[in-house]
Protein backbone atom coordinates (compact mmCIF):
# COMPACT_ATOMS: atom_id res chain seq x y z
CA UNK A 1 0.00 0.00 0.00
CA UNK A 2 1.48 3.46 -1.02
CA UNK A 3 2.13 5.52 2.28
CA UNK A 4 2.54 8.98 2.17
CA UNK A 5 4.61 10.22 5.61
CA UNK A 6 4.36 14.57 6.25
CA UNK A 7 4.65 17.29 6.29
CA UNK A 8 7.95 16.64 8.22
CA UNK A 9 10.70 14.15 8.86
CA UNK A 10 9.95 11.25 10.32
CA UNK A 11 12.71 8.72 9.55
CA UNK A 12 11.94 5.53 11.87
CA UNK A 13 8.27 5.82 11.41
CA UNK A 14 8.86 5.91 8.11
CA UNK A 15 11.57 3.34 8.46
CA UNK A 16 9.05 1.13 10.49
CA UNK A 17 6.22 1.37 7.48
CA UNK A 18 9.39 0.00 4.91
CA UNK A 19 9.93 -2.89 6.83
CA UNK A 20 6.08 -3.63 7.44
CA UNK A 21 5.66 -3.82 3.17
CA UNK A 22 4.14 0.03 2.76
CA UNK A 23 5.46 1.64 -0.47
CA UNK A 24 7.04 5.47 0.52
CA UNK A 25 5.44 7.71 -2.09
CA UNK A 26 6.11 11.57 -2.06
CA UNK A 27 3.03 13.40 -2.24
CA UNK A 28 -0.46 12.64 -0.94
CA UNK A 29 -2.01 12.42 -4.54
CA UNK A 30 -0.48 9.67 -5.19
CA UNK A 31 -1.20 8.03 -1.54
CA UNK A 32 -3.71 5.35 -0.14
CA UNK A 33 -1.96 6.21 3.28
CA UNK A 34 -1.56 9.32 4.99
CA UNK A 35 1.16 9.73 8.35
CA UNK A 36 0.44 12.97 9.38
CA UNK A 37 3.60 14.56 11.11
CA UNK A 38 2.97 17.66 12.17
CA UNK A 39 0.92 18.76 15.35
CA UNK A 40 -2.22 20.94 16.34
CA UNK A 41 -2.46 24.62 15.02
CA UNK A 42 -0.49 23.56 11.64
CA UNK A 43 -2.58 23.38 8.89
CA UNK A 44 -4.06 20.02 7.83
CA UNK A 45 -4.25 19.16 3.83
CA UNK A 46 -7.07 18.54 1.88
CA UNK A 47 -7.28 15.16 1.21
CA UNK A 48 -7.90 13.78 -2.24
CA UNK A 49 -10.35 10.35 -2.04
CA UNK A 50 -7.20 7.97 -3.01
CA UNK A 51 -6.62 8.17 0.81
CA UNK A 52 -8.09 5.54 2.92
CA UNK A 53 -6.22 5.89 6.00
CA UNK A 54 -5.17 8.61 8.23
CA UNK A 55 -2.53 8.29 11.04
CA UNK A 56 -2.29 11.57 12.82
CA UNK A 57 0.90 11.98 15.30
CA UNK A 58 -1.37 12.83 18.64
CA UNK A 59 -3.52 11.41 21.20
CA UNK A 60 -5.63 14.87 20.85
CA UNK A 61 -7.70 15.10 18.09
CA UNK A 62 -10.58 17.34 18.94
CA UNK A 63 -9.10 20.74 17.02
CA UNK A 64 -9.56 18.42 14.02
CA UNK A 65 -13.29 17.29 15.23
CA UNK A 66 -14.55 20.61 15.68
CA UNK A 67 -12.95 21.64 12.04
CA UNK A 68 -15.03 19.30 10.73
CA UNK A 69 -11.88 17.46 9.29
CA UNK A 70 -12.85 14.33 10.13
CA UNK A 71 -15.15 12.30 8.20
CA UNK A 72 -16.68 8.62 7.47
CA UNK A 73 -15.25 8.56 4.36
CA UNK A 74 -11.85 6.44 5.59
CA UNK A 75 -10.33 4.87 8.43
CA UNK A 76 -8.42 7.01 10.87
CA UNK A 77 -5.90 6.00 13.71
CA UNK A 78 -4.55 8.88 16.49
CA UNK A 79 -1.53 8.14 19.32
CA UNK A 80 -3.76 7.68 22.14
CA UNK A 81 -1.63 6.01 24.92
CA UNK A 82 1.25 6.05 22.84
CA UNK A 83 3.02 8.89 25.28
CA UNK A 84 1.38 7.70 28.10
CA UNK A 85 4.57 7.16 30.08
CA UNK A 86 5.90 10.89 29.44
CA UNK A 87 2.86 12.71 30.05
CA UNK A 88 2.45 10.76 33.41
CA UNK A 89 5.84 11.78 34.43
CA UNK A 90 4.92 15.31 33.52
CA UNK A 91 1.85 14.71 35.66
CA UNK A 92 3.48 13.66 38.63
CA UNK A 93 6.14 16.41 38.53
CA UNK A 94 3.18 18.78 38.84
CA UNK A 95 1.68 17.15 41.49
CA UNK A 96 4.93 16.87 43.46
CA UNK A 97 6.66 20.31 42.52
CA UNK A 98 3.12 21.72 43.98
CA UNK A 99 2.85 19.38 47.63
CA UNK A 100 6.72 20.31 47.92
CA UNK A 101 5.81 24.34 47.00
CA UNK A 102 8.54 24.44 43.95
CA UNK A 103 6.97 27.60 43.11
CA UNK A 104 7.35 29.45 46.37
CA UNK A 105 11.15 28.01 46.49
CA UNK A 106 11.72 28.89 43.00
CA UNK A 107 11.07 32.65 43.83
CA UNK A 108 12.46 32.88 47.02
CA UNK A 109 15.92 34.58 47.32
CA UNK A 110 16.56 33.65 50.88
CA UNK A 111 15.95 31.14 53.50
CA UNK A 112 13.01 32.55 54.63
CA UNK A 113 10.14 30.67 53.27
CA UNK A 114 11.58 27.72 55.33
CA UNK A 115 8.85 27.98 58.36
CA UNK A 116 6.33 28.31 55.71
CA UNK A 117 7.32 25.44 53.51
CA UNK A 118 7.92 23.52 56.47
CA UNK A 119 4.29 23.61 57.86
CA UNK A 120 3.18 23.34 54.55
CA UNK A 121 5.01 20.47 52.55
CA UNK A 122 3.00 17.59 52.19
CA UNK A 123 4.15 14.35 50.61
CA UNK A 124 2.25 11.59 48.53
CA UNK A 125 2.04 8.70 50.95
CA UNK A 126 -1.50 7.74 51.93
CA UNK A 127 -2.92 9.93 49.26
CA UNK A 128 -5.75 9.10 47.04
CA UNK A 129 -5.07 10.55 43.71
CA UNK A 130 -8.82 10.18 41.16
CA UNK A 131 -7.13 9.92 37.56
CA UNK A 132 -10.23 11.20 35.43
CA UNK A 133 -9.55 8.93 32.05
CA UNK A 134 -8.85 5.68 32.52
CA UNK A 135 -6.25 5.60 29.14
CA UNK A 136 -2.71 5.42 28.29
CA UNK A 137 -1.43 8.34 30.39
CA UNK A 138 -3.57 6.89 33.77
CA UNK A 139 -2.74 3.55 33.91
CA UNK A 140 1.18 4.99 33.78
CA UNK A 141 0.49 7.51 35.98
CA UNK A 142 -1.04 4.56 38.58
CA UNK A 143 1.83 2.39 38.67
CA UNK A 144 3.81 5.89 39.51
CA UNK A 145 1.34 6.50 42.59
CA UNK A 146 2.39 3.19 44.15
CA UNK A 147 5.75 3.58 44.75
CA UNK A 148 5.17 6.63 46.84
CA UNK A 149 2.51 4.66 48.59
CA UNK A 150 -0.68 6.72 47.06
CA UNK A 151 -3.61 5.36 46.31
CA UNK A 152 -4.78 5.26 42.23
CA UNK A 153 -9.04 6.17 41.64
CA UNK A 154 -9.73 6.34 38.51
CA UNK A 155 -12.84 7.30 36.92
CA UNK A 156 -13.66 5.98 33.79
CA UNK A 157 -16.67 5.75 31.48
CA UNK A 158 -17.87 2.58 33.30
CA UNK A 159 -16.24 2.07 36.93
CA UNK A 160 -15.45 -1.33 35.54
CA UNK A 161 -12.73 -2.29 37.95
CA UNK A 162 -9.03 -3.19 36.24
CA UNK A 163 -6.07 -4.50 37.62
CA UNK A 164 -4.41 -1.18 36.62
CA UNK A 165 -5.75 0.82 39.21
CA UNK A 166 -6.52 0.65 43.26
CA UNK A 167 -10.32 1.44 42.23
CA UNK A 168 -12.87 2.50 39.47
CA UNK A 169 -16.07 4.57 39.48
CA UNK A 170 -17.88 6.03 37.06
CA UNK A 171 -18.12 9.27 35.57
CA UNK A 172 -21.64 9.63 36.87
CA UNK A 173 -19.72 9.44 40.22
CA UNK A 174 -17.49 12.33 39.58
CA UNK A 175 -18.67 14.38 42.36
CA UNK A 176 -18.27 11.60 44.87
CA UNK A 177 -14.59 10.71 44.13
CA UNK A 178 -13.52 14.80 43.93
CA UNK A 179 -14.68 14.76 47.17
CA UNK A 180 -13.08 11.77 48.35
CA UNK A 181 -9.79 12.16 46.77
CA UNK A 182 -6.92 14.29 47.59
CA UNK A 183 -5.32 15.69 44.45
CA UNK A 184 -7.27 14.96 41.09
CA UNK A 185 -5.37 14.68 37.58
CA UNK A 186 -7.02 15.25 34.59
CA UNK A 187 -6.49 12.55 31.09
CA UNK A 188 -9.69 12.65 29.71
CA UNK A 189 -9.74 13.40 25.97
CA UNK A 190 -11.39 16.71 24.65
CA UNK A 191 -15.21 15.93 23.80
CA UNK A 192 -18.98 17.30 23.79
CA UNK A 193 -18.77 14.81 27.23
CA UNK A 194 -15.82 16.48 28.51
CA UNK A 195 -15.97 20.16 27.84
CA UNK A 196 -15.76 21.95 31.23
CA UNK A 197 -16.17 18.73 32.83
CA UNK A 198 -14.27 20.52 35.71
CA UNK A 199 -16.62 23.84 36.55
CA UNK A 200 -17.61 25.62 39.30
CA UNK A 201 -20.06 22.82 41.23
CA UNK A 202 -16.96 20.28 40.60
CA UNK A 203 -14.02 22.77 41.69
CA UNK A 204 -16.33 23.03 44.94
CA UNK A 205 -16.63 19.56 45.76
CA UNK A 206 -12.93 19.45 45.95
CA UNK A 207 -11.23 19.22 49.05
CA UNK A 208 -9.90 22.47 49.77
CA UNK A 209 -6.79 20.95 50.36
CA UNK A 210 -6.62 19.03 47.11
CA UNK A 211 -4.43 19.59 43.98
CA UNK A 212 -6.10 19.52 40.09
CA UNK A 213 -3.43 18.85 37.63
CA UNK A 214 -4.67 19.32 33.94
CA UNK A 215 -2.33 17.53 31.06
CA UNK A 216 -5.43 16.70 29.25
CA UNK A 217 -6.93 19.56 27.10
CA UNK A 218 -7.21 23.35 28.78
CA UNK A 219 -11.23 23.05 27.69
CA UNK A 220 -11.93 20.07 29.97
CA UNK A 221 -11.75 22.99 32.87
CA UNK A 222 -14.01 26.15 33.65
CA UNK A 223 -10.64 28.56 33.21
CA UNK A 224 -12.66 31.14 34.75
CA UNK A 225 -14.09 28.98 37.67
CA UNK A 226 -10.56 27.57 38.56
CA UNK A 227 -9.29 31.16 38.98
CA UNK A 228 -12.64 31.80 41.58
CA UNK A 229 -11.65 28.67 43.39
CA UNK A 230 -8.24 29.52 43.38
CA UNK A 231 -9.00 33.09 44.95
CA UNK A 232 -11.51 31.68 47.12
CA UNK A 233 -8.77 28.69 48.12
CA UNK A 234 -12.12 26.17 47.32
CA UNK A 235 -8.71 24.37 46.08
CA UNK A 236 -5.13 24.04 47.26
CA UNK A 237 -3.43 24.44 43.33
CA UNK A 238 -3.31 24.11 40.24
CA UNK A 239 -0.24 22.32 38.41
CA UNK A 240 -1.75 23.01 34.33
CA UNK A 241 0.24 21.20 31.33
CA UNK A 242 -3.14 22.75 29.12
CA UNK A 243 -4.89 25.83 29.01
CA UNK A 244 -7.57 27.76 27.29
CA UNK A 245 -6.66 29.48 25.75
CA UNK A 246 -3.23 28.46 24.18
CA UNK A 247 -1.02 30.37 24.35
CA UNK A 248 -2.14 31.96 27.85
CA UNK A 249 -1.91 35.36 27.45
CA UNK A 250 1.16 37.09 29.59
CA UNK A 251 -1.39 38.91 32.11
CA UNK A 252 -3.93 35.94 31.94
CA UNK A 253 -4.98 35.64 36.43
CA UNK A 254 -3.40 32.33 36.57
CA UNK A 255 0.21 33.37 35.79
CA UNK A 256 2.55 34.52 39.11
CA UNK A 257 0.61 32.40 41.65
CA UNK A 258 2.71 30.12 44.65
CA UNK A 259 -0.01 27.43 44.36
CA UNK A 260 -0.03 27.23 40.58
CA UNK A 261 2.68 25.62 37.71
CA UNK A 262 1.80 25.78 34.53
CA UNK A 263 3.99 24.12 31.58
CA UNK A 264 3.43 25.36 28.27
CA UNK A 265 1.98 22.52 26.47
CA UNK A 266 5.11 20.08 26.38
CA UNK A 267 4.34 17.31 28.67
CA UNK A 268 5.03 14.95 25.73
CA UNK A 269 8.38 16.49 23.70
CA UNK A 270 8.13 16.26 20.14
CA UNK A 271 11.01 14.88 19.60
CA UNK A 272 10.63 11.83 21.13
CA UNK A 273 7.41 11.52 19.07
CA UNK A 274 8.70 9.79 15.78
CA UNK A 275 10.92 7.24 17.88
CA UNK A 276 7.87 6.19 20.30
CA UNK A 277 5.07 6.57 17.15
CA UNK A 278 7.03 4.11 14.75
CA UNK A 279 6.16 0.73 16.23
CA UNK A 280 2.68 1.84 16.68
CA UNK A 281 1.97 3.00 12.79
CA UNK A 282 3.72 -0.11 11.75
CA UNK A 283 1.24 -2.13 13.85
CA UNK A 284 -2.24 -0.23 12.48
CA UNK A 285 -0.77 -0.59 8.91
CA UNK A 286 -0.61 -4.30 9.36
CA UNK A 287 -4.13 -4.19 10.72
CA UNK A 288 -6.07 -2.03 8.41
CA UNK A 289 -4.54 -4.41 5.23
CA UNK A 290 -5.84 -6.93 7.52
CA UNK A 291 -9.15 -5.25 7.98
CA UNK A 292 -9.03 -5.63 11.38
CA UNK A 293 -9.28 -3.07 13.56
CA UNK A 294 -6.44 -0.50 14.37
CA UNK A 295 -4.45 -0.53 18.00
CA UNK A 296 -4.99 3.13 17.89
CA UNK A 297 -7.98 3.42 15.98
CA UNK A 298 -10.40 7.03 15.69
CA UNK A 299 -13.90 6.41 16.74
CA UNK A 300 -15.62 9.19 15.01
CA UNK A 301 -19.11 8.81 16.78
CA UNK A 302 -16.96 9.27 20.30
CA UNK A 303 -14.55 11.54 19.13
CA UNK A 304 -11.29 10.48 20.09
N1 LIG B 1 -0.32 17.47 27.50
C1 LIG B 1 0.11 16.74 26.49
O1 LIG B 1 1.19 16.96 25.94
C2 LIG B 1 -0.71 15.56 26.04
C3 LIG B 1 -0.07 14.46 25.43
C4 LIG B 1 -0.84 13.36 25.08
C5 LIG B 1 -2.22 13.36 25.29
N2 LIG B 1 -2.80 14.47 25.83
C6 LIG B 1 -4.26 14.50 26.05
O2 LIG B 1 -4.61 13.46 26.95
C7 LIG B 1 -5.72 12.74 26.43
C8 LIG B 1 -5.61 11.29 26.89
O3 LIG B 1 -4.46 10.68 26.31
P1 LIG B 1 -4.24 9.10 26.42
O4 LIG B 1 -3.04 8.81 25.60
O5 LIG B 1 -4.29 8.64 27.82
O6 LIG B 1 -5.56 8.61 25.64
P2 LIG B 1 -6.35 7.25 25.81
O7 LIG B 1 -7.29 7.20 24.67
O8 LIG B 1 -5.39 6.12 25.99
O9 LIG B 1 -7.15 7.44 27.19
C9 LIG B 1 -8.24 8.28 27.34
C10 LIG B 1 -9.23 7.58 28.28
O10 LIG B 1 -10.27 8.51 28.61
C11 LIG B 1 -11.50 7.77 28.59
N3 LIG B 1 -12.65 8.66 28.41
C12 LIG B 1 -13.08 9.27 27.28
N4 LIG B 1 -14.18 10.01 27.53
C13 LIG B 1 -14.45 9.85 28.85
C14 LIG B 1 -15.47 10.35 29.69
N5 LIG B 1 -16.44 11.13 29.22
N6 LIG B 1 -15.44 9.99 30.98
C15 LIG B 1 -14.48 9.16 31.47
N7 LIG B 1 -13.49 8.65 30.72
C16 LIG B 1 -13.49 8.99 29.41
C17 LIG B 1 -11.33 6.79 27.45
O11 LIG B 1 -12.24 5.73 27.55
C18 LIG B 1 -9.88 6.36 27.65
O12 LIG B 1 -9.79 5.27 28.55
C19 LIG B 1 -5.62 12.90 24.91
O13 LIG B 1 -6.88 12.80 24.30
C20 LIG B 1 -5.02 14.28 24.75
O14 LIG B 1 -6.04 15.26 24.62
C21 LIG B 1 -2.09 15.55 26.21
Amino acid sequence: MKIFVGFGDYPLTTKALKEAGAEIVDSLEKAEGFVFTQTPGTEFPLLPDGVRWVQFPNAGLNAYFTAGQIDDKRRWSNASGVYGQQVAEAAMALLLGLIHMHPTMVRADSWAPSTQIDQQTRWLDGATVAIVGAGGIGKHLAAMLKPFGAKSLAVSRTGTPTQDFDATEPISNLHQVLADADHVVLCVPLTADTYHLIGKAELKAMQSTAILINVARGEVVDTEALVDALDAQEISGAGLDVTDPEPLPDDHPLWGRSNVIITPHVANTLTSMDRMLAPVVAENYRRFLAGEKMLTEVDIHKGY
